[in-house]
């Protein structure tokens, strides 16, 4: 380390393309590519998988797809934390609980443990979310090794205060597991760089590829630093996107442009 106020950590991003309706080879999908992930050179810190990768938008059957309590999910993620001292960002999957189904993405710490679980809060209408499932009612916070973190779902990124409450709450990262297809490619990225800008934190974006149906999803996986740089982003394949961040990099911005001291909040926030 340069110096002793150096925060690195290594992230991993698997940009896959998920089967909609075939959660078999999906979940041996996934297991594939967090064994490369974990035999990389540079093992990372942190691996972040996208949103409802175990059925995708197999919305009209997805409560027979949908994984009860996740329970499958959560065991073989819990597993993989624990055998590599990874902190996993599980992405999202579709959830059945007594009531219904939820769009949920889990984090695992290190040591295989769930430390966070957050349910989609703005289902999206234009895909039919809202006719299938349920929605959330509490925002994604979390904490990578010991520092505060908060996870959005695709979607969610379009809505500006949840991220400030995020960051508001000590959020330096902002997860994004996303399924977001053409032909909103400018929308996905300039949304992504905004909330790193505003809030002067690092999003970390996980998008799926590949087609389901007459969908095409475009990846762009993105890693954004506090200063709104991108620090890697992926193109349209299937892949694994890496990339070295330090969250030191967010108390030098804040201290740079003092947004948070000089926000105004009783003249505007609702
Ligand atoms: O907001 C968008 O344009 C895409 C959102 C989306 O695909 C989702 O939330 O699943």
């Amino acid at each position: 380390m340069a110096n002793d106020k150096e925060r690195r950590l290594k992230i991993a991003l698997l940009q896959m393309d998920v089967r909609a309706g075939e959660p078999e080879a999906n979940f041996a999908k996934l297991a594939a590519m967090l064994e490369e992930a974990a035999a990389l050179p540079d093992k990372p810190d942190i691996v972040v998988a996208p949103e409802m990768w175990n059925t995708g938008y197999a919305l009209e059957r997805i409560g027979e797809l949908a994984d009860p309590e996740g329970s499958r999910t959560k065991s073989i993620l819990s597993a993989f934390a624990r055998k590599h001292g990874i902190h996993l960002i599980g992405g999202s999957i579709a959830e059945k609980r007594e009531r219904g189904v939820y769009n949920t993405a889990y984090s695992f710490d290190r040591q295989g443990r769930l430390n966070a679980a957050y349910s989609k809060i703005h289902l999206f209408r234009l895909m039919d979310e809202e006719k299938h499932l349920l929605a959330g009612d509490a925002p994604g916070r979390l904490a990578v090794d010991g520092e505060t973190a908060g996870m959005m779902i695709c979607y969610d990124i379009r809505f500006p205060e949840l991220a400030r409450k995020l960051a508001l709450d000590g959020a330096k990262v902002l997860f994004v597991p996303a399924e977001w297809p053409h032909p909103r490619l400018h929308h996905w990225r300039t949304l992504l760089m905004a909330r790193a800008i505003e809030n002067q934190m690092f999003v970390i974006a996980c998008n799926r590829c590949g087609t389901s149906g007459d969908t095409s999803f475009f990846g762009h996986s993105m890693v954004i630093d506090p200063w709104g740089e991108i620090v890697a982003e992926a193109g349209e394949e299937e892949t694994m996107l890496t990339a070295d961040i330090d969250l030191a990099l967010v108390d030098e911005v804040r201290a740079r442009i003092p947004v948070f001291e000089d926000r105004r909040p009783s003249l505007y926030a609702d």
